[in-house]
């Protein structure tokens, strides 16, 4: 269980690994490795109704990725649609040592946001910031990473809508297999600001199998 401790480094996590990545090579290995986190780690959420072996965070970012590419045309000929995908295949990256904080875990949004953030800089620079840049470079995960938290452009407010399209999808699966009432995770369909996409939620919503 997550505490609001605001000592939290990424060496609270990091000291307790059993393998740690080295640190300021020149190659992305060490990193590839950190990133396995992202397949082994549940998505917090829906352990607290029992779903025990559920998504992970990448199964997460990966559907998010693919919903990028999806994006209706009115939105697709006016945002970035690859940077989306990368957007959607980063913004979590930091909870491979930070975790899944959900919004009713003690800790407040501008002590997770640290955690995140301290968590991106040890990415992009202790580990990615000796790697040649290649087609995407430490400084650019950090840059990309940085503009979803902002949720300022276009873009980082279509992924924000994808995130929570995701979550409305994964909630509706979860009551089909497990009979299990997720309503609790309805809220986040009222923060959707894409008319396209709170149109997809709405037809997600209509698939639940008990719909109110
Ligand atoms: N128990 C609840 N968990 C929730 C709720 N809303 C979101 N969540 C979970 C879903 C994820 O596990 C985590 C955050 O996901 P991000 O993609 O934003 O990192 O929080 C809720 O209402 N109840
Ligand atoms: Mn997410």
């Amino acid at each position: 269980m997550v505490s609001d401790n605001s000592t939290w480094t990424p060496e609270t996590v990091l000291s307790t690994l059993p393998y740690r990545p080295e640190e300021n090579s020149t190659s992305p290995v060490p990193f590839f490795h950190l990133i396995e986190r992202l397949k082994t780690t549940k998505r917090e959420g829906w352990r607290r109704f029992g779903i025990n072996n559920g998504e992970s965070i990448s199964d997460h970012m990966y559907r998010m990725s693919i919903m990028t590419m999806m994006a209706p045309p009115s939105l697709a000929e006016k945002i970035n649609i690859p940077r989306c995908i990368k957007m959607a295949l980063i913004h979590d990256m930091a909870e491979a040592l930070v975790g899944d904080i959900t919004p009713v875990d003690p800790v407040t949004k501008p002590e997770k946001a640290r955690r995140e953030a301290s968590v991106m800089d040890y990415i992009t620079t202790t580990l990615l910031g000796k790697v040649p840049g290649g087609a995407l470079s430490g400084g650019e995960i950090k840059e990309i990473f940085e503009e979803y938290e902002a949720n300022e452009s276009d873009e980082a407010k279509f992924v924000h809508d994808i995130d929570k399209m995701e979550l409305l999808l994964q909630m509706v699966e979860y009551e089909r297999l497990h009979k299990v009432d997720l309503t609790e995770f309805t809220h986040v369909k009222n923060r959707i600001q894409l008319e396209p996409i709170q149109k997809w939620a709405d037809e997600v919503i209509l698939g639940r199998p008990n719909k109110a």
